[in-house]
């Protein structure tokens, strides 16, 4: 999409993305090192299915999900070092921007909204995987987990984020994919739009407070 698709009147000065299931498919990469991980402990592999549906809320939970799930009885603590490494070493295997990102946030730069990344994923992993796939240079700040002592459903990441750009919350419309991100928006105060297309499907995209659910990421550029 050139320069001149970029809105006219986009409503927010700030936009907070979510990072996995919203801008970026990575749930083969993270399927590989949870497996990676699982066949060191010997456990019988998962399917990315199921994988993309331990997404989102950080990889604590995501590990506790795939140890309960092999009926493995170490302890998160004891794993997380070796899941790390292993996630590490998969993170740019192929981590994919999903269709229509690349032009949407240019048009959004381009019309002056600033953008930041409020994700779940380990903070070291997030600058990069964002500078891997090119889209590095459209965001002002980037939170990941452990950046602050609180991680989304909590508020405080985009709370955090809407300080450091100057504005009220109200200002910052949030778009994720899971109800780690409709959770953080409602109790920060900020508008929410979801994508659709994102890995958690264990909760109602329609019924929790969105403004809009759409099926591409382009459609952003719709929303007034
Ligand atoms: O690591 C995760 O849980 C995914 O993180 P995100 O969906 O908040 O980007
Ligand atoms: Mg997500």
């Amino acid at each position: 999409m050139a320069d001149s698709a970029a809105p006219r009147a986009f409503p927010w000065p700030v936009v907070l993305f979510d990072l996995d299931g919203t801008l970026v498919d990575s749930a083969s990469d993270i399927a590989e090192a949870v497996n990676r991980l699982l066949a060191e402990l010997g456990h019988a592999q998962v399917d990315e299915a199921t994988v993309r549906s331990w997404i989102g809320d950080g990889a604590r939970q995501l590990i506790t999900s795939a140890l309960q799930h092999a009926g493995e009885t170490q302890t998160v603590d004891a794993v997380m070092p070796r899941f790390l490494r292993h996630y590490e070493d998969c993170l740019l295997l192929d981590p994919q921007v999903y269709p229509g990102v690349q032009s949407t946030l240019q048009a959004l730069q381009a019309a002056g909204v600033h953008m930041a990344v409020c994700t779940n994923k380990p903070a070291q992993f997030v600058p990069p995987l964002l500078e891997a796939l090119g889209i590095d240079g459209y965001f002002d700040a980037a939170l990941g987990a452990g950046d602050l002592p609180e991680r989304k459903p909590h508020p405080l990441p985009l709370l955090h984020l809407a300080e450091g750009f100057g504005v009220d919350i109200a200002q910052c419309l949030m778009v994720g994919d899971s109800v780690a991100d409709a959770g953080a928006a409602i109790a920060a105060g900020a508008p929410l739009v979801l994508v659709a297309y994102g890995y958690r499907r264990d909760f109602d995209l329609h019924g929790c407070g969105a403004r809009a659910v759409i099926d591409r990421f382009d459609q952003l550029l719709e929303l007034r």
